[in-house]
């Protein structure tokens, strides 16, 4: 059984179909790496995943350790073990990090303090979450958010962008850490530039690019992808 299996997934954001018969699966120990050109779909692949509002599934279907979650809510999936660090994290007016944490470790049996001195952001710990944070904060506190829903399937999106080299180790070691307490050990990551690998060695890479997934190969995909760009694979 896969972890998850997209067959045949169409996306249509405002009523615009950004993603068009998608087939991919996600197995037990799996890391798949998603690239694909800008404004290929690659957000909108993970927030569909994990039943985003606005992101709306037009055809196919989406399963889950086995079952089919296409009309699920976000709240349903996200308590069935599907988490999402958003490339851009939505700002939570009022709400203090150390809140959201708290709520998240109550729930699921962590320690704010281990997660926040992994992160270093013991110091953000009582600012309003997002508010006036710079890029790299900001990438760091969604990451710790991430680690204490302790999920069954991460879905990452861009961890390395914008992230100093010292900071990269830090995620990079977080995200680890997520996929080791993850019971299949799974995770997609969508990356740009592939620095997250220096850390994480993904199983698979895959190619998103006019509007599905163009190719799914091992690692040395990247080295294509560098070599010679995404037109070759779109
Ligand atoms: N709310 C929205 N309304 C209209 N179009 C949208 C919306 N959200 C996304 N899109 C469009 O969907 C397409 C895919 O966007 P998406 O953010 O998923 O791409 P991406 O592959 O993640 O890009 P990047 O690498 O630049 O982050 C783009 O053309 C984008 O403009």
């Amino acid at each position: 059984m896969s972890v998850l299996l997209l067959k045949n997934v169409s996306i249509a954001v405002s009523e615009k179909i950004v993603l068009e018969d998608v087939n991919m699966s996600v197995e037990k120990n799996d890391v798949v790496f998603l690239l694909g050109p800008n404004g290929a779909g690659k957000t909108t692949l993970l927030r569909a995943l994990v039943g985003f509002p606005g992101y709306n599934i037009v055809s196919g279907r989406i399963f889950f350790e086995g079952e089919d979650i296409t009309n699920t809510s976000m709240e349903t999936r996200v308590s069935k073990g599907i988490a999402i660090a958003h490339q851009i994290p939505p700002k939570l007016m009022g709400v203090r990090v150390r809140q959201l944490l708290e709520a998240l470790c109550h729930k699921n049996k962590c320690d704010v303090y281990e997660i926040a001195d992994d992160l270093g952001i013991l110091h953000l710990l009582d600012r309003e979450f997002g508010k006036g944070f710079s890029g790299g904060e900001l990438k760091r506190v969604e990451i710790a958010t991430l680690l204490a829903q302790k999920p069954k399937l991460a879905l990452i999106d861009e961890p390395d962008s914008g992230v100093d080299v010292d900071s990269i180790e830090i995620v990079a070691k977080a995200i680890k850490k997520v996929i080791e307490l993850s019971p299949y050990k799974s995770a997609i990551i969508v990356t740009h530039s592939a620095l997250i690998s220096r850390y994480i060695e993904p199983t698979k890479v895959c190619i998103i690019a006019s509007k599905a997934i163009r190719a799914c190969n091992g690692k040395e995909l990247i080295d294509e992808v560098f070599k010679h760009g995404f037109r070759e694979l779109a």
